[in-house]
């Protein structure tokens, strides 16, 4: 079976492409439009971030490339290519494993993402172990492997840990392994540092930062933060009430904004 998708010569650098997206929620007396005809792109090894004013529907795309929208949601048009493929247009079987080999996420509570009752090893080794046919030994020590590329020490003692006994920049920094075992393309970052310190922040940052240079990945950072975006975003996208106003270089935006709500925003960060 031939699923859409949107290979070409300019596709090959876009791990996401979503076009003309639209998102209802629907509710018992009415529906929201979460999102409205919207089109986006995370380049390889780019950082995009997606920026806008709370209810805007950030995390709704996010949710909706993840596949993980929630029950009330319905999408009425659009596509969304996730490593050339439209997982829209993809039957239910195999979307699952084909979304979680090509993209991870991060949330912005990491201890409320992990599993309290199992330790930080078990839930390694656990992601491991869905994706690859190895034995419990090989998916060890690629855990460690993942625990060592986020810069945590002693991960040996760390995997006999559970996540209460972690602080929260630990348990980001374990998010992060976890969503990046498999190299996906795309790693979606969901205001990953909001619950955390000011100095933890910088530092899960810094982590994002080197995975997209050794890895490549391209990641989709969603913030509010317009400092954050012009230190280490290569795009923006600047949504509002379901629809994104402007997009394109930080440079360009924060240089030359053309919509009203963009300056606004600057204006506020300023
Ligand atoms: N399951 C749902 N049912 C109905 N409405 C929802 C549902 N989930 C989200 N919404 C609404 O959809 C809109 C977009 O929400 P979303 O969480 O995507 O915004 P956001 O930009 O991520 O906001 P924030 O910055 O506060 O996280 C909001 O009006 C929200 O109340
Ligand atoms: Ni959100």
């Amino acid at each position: 079976m031939q699923y859409k998708t949107n290979q070409g010569v300019q596709s090959e650098n876009k791990a996401l492409e979503i076009r003309s997206l639209s998102l209802d929620y629907i509710m018992p007396d009415q529906s929201i439009h979460a999102v409205v005809d919207l089109n986006l792109v995370a380049r390889t090894g780019k950082i995009t971030a997606l920026v806008g004013e709370s209810g805007s529907g950030k995390s709704t795309v996010a949710l909706a490339v993840m596949g993980i929208q929630d029950k009330n949601a319905v999408i009425p048009g659009g596509e969304i290519y996730l490593a050339g493929t439209d997982i829209l247009s993809m039957p239910k079987k195999g979307l699952r494993s084909y979304i979680s080999n090509h993209a991870g996420i991060i949330f912005q509570d990491p201890i409320d993402s992990l599993n309290p009752l199992l330790t930080v090893g078990e839930q390694l080794v656990e992601a491991v172990l869905i994706h690859e046919k190895i034995t419990k030994k090989q998916a060890f020590t690629i855990a460690l492997n993942q625990l060592l590329a986020v810069s945590l020490p002693q991960p040996e003692e760390l995997m006999k840990k559970y996540p209460f006994m972690l602080s929260g920049g630990m348990c980001q920094r374990v998010m992060i392994a976890i969503a990046s075992v498999f190299r996906p393309a795309l790693l979606i970052a969901d205001e990953p540092t909001t619950a955390l310190d000011v100095t933890v922040q910088a530092q899960i940052l810094h982590q994002l930062d080197s995975m997209r240079k050794r890895e490549g990945t391209a990641i989709l950072l969603i913030t509010h933060d317009l400092g954050v975006v012009a230190e280490i975003a290569d795009d923006v996208c600047v949504m509002k009430d379901g629809y994104i106003v402007e997009s394109g270089t930080v440079e360009d935006i924060f240089s030359n904004p053309q919509h009203r709500y963009t300056c606004q925003l600057l204006a506020a960060a300023l």
